[in-house]
């Protein structure tokens, strides 16, 4: 029986040219002091990790997720707890690291390949990671120069006055989360979620219910970017929503 309907991540790419991984590996440039950092905060609870008494739930302020393991609140860091801590195998404040969702399925549409679930998702559930190599910013603008067809994804969060910038490249080793195209109109959005390292991963979860044999998108542009006509890049967007924005968004920090 699969709990929440996640399993260890047995997906694989269509193209065997590709390399499957199931998580973030490193990178040239990524700081190796903060890949291999455990986040400074463990717990030692003896219930299921849901109230404050949980130093990792205390960090957010709130539970990260309900009992079903679904998402309570969107938009916001989450703490999951790592192998550091002391916790039950009743704990609820692990869901990433658990694995994707089972039944995506990776077809072909009008945007090249495209994540489809074969089984209905309930808002706030999590689908799958975007995972590959984590690298600087100054290999991926490299990257982008040799390749505009990349999958390079950067992800800022803000934080009082401080940014800090995750850049992760899925072009050559990445995991099924590589295939999930834009749309002006989400289903999912992404969320960085720190378990064993202080380099978040990008979980990518329901922001509605889905339906069974539905595409699975998020917008590109993230971070409230969600309907503005600023920041577009020359890639025609094929989204086909109502309020498509013609254009896919531009990566920010890039170009
Ligand atoms: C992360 S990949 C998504 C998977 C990709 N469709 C494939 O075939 O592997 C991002 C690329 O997919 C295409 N794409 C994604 N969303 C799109 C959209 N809404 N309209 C047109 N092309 C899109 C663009 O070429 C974009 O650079």
């Amino acid at each position: 029986m699969y709990k929440n309907n996640q399993t260890e991540d047995n997906y694989d790419h269509i193209d065997n040219s590709l390399i499957y991984t199931t998580t973030n590996i490193p990178g040239p440039g990524c700081d190796m002091n903060n890949f291999n950092c455990c986040p400074n905060y463990v717990c030692n609870c003896t219930d299921s990790c849901k109230t404050l008494n949980c130093k990792c739930v205390r960090l957010v302020g709130c539970n990260n997720y309900d009992n079903f393991g679904k998402l309570i609140s969107i938009n916001r860091f989450i703490y999951e707890c790592n192998n550091l801590c002391n916790c039950m195998s009743s704990c609820q404040n692990r869901v990433v690291q658990l694995g994707p969702r089972i039944g995506l399925r990776i077809s072909h549409n009008t945007k090249g390949y495209s994540l489809y679930t074969d089984i209905a998702i309930e808002k706030g559930q999590f689908v799958c990671e975007y995972a590959g190599e984590i690298i600087d910013l100054p290999e991926a603008k490299r990257r982008s120069n040799l390749d505009s067809e990349n999958y390079i994804f950067v992800i800022n969060e803000h934080v009082a006055d401080c940014v800090t910038t995750t850049v992760i490249d899925a072009t050559i080793i990445g995991n099924i989360g590589r295939y999930i195209n834009h749309s002006c109109q989400p289903n999912c959005m992404i969320i960085p979620v720190r378990i064993d390292s202080l380099i978040p991963r990008l979980a990518i979860f329901a922001i509605n219910d889905i339906k069974c044999n539905e595409e699975i998108t998020y917008h590109y542009g993230g971070e409230g970017g969600s309907h503005s006509h600023n920041n577009l890049s020359e890639i025609k967007c094929l989204c086909e929503s109502f309020i498509c924005n013609g254009f896919l968004p531009r990566k920010t920090g890039l170009f």
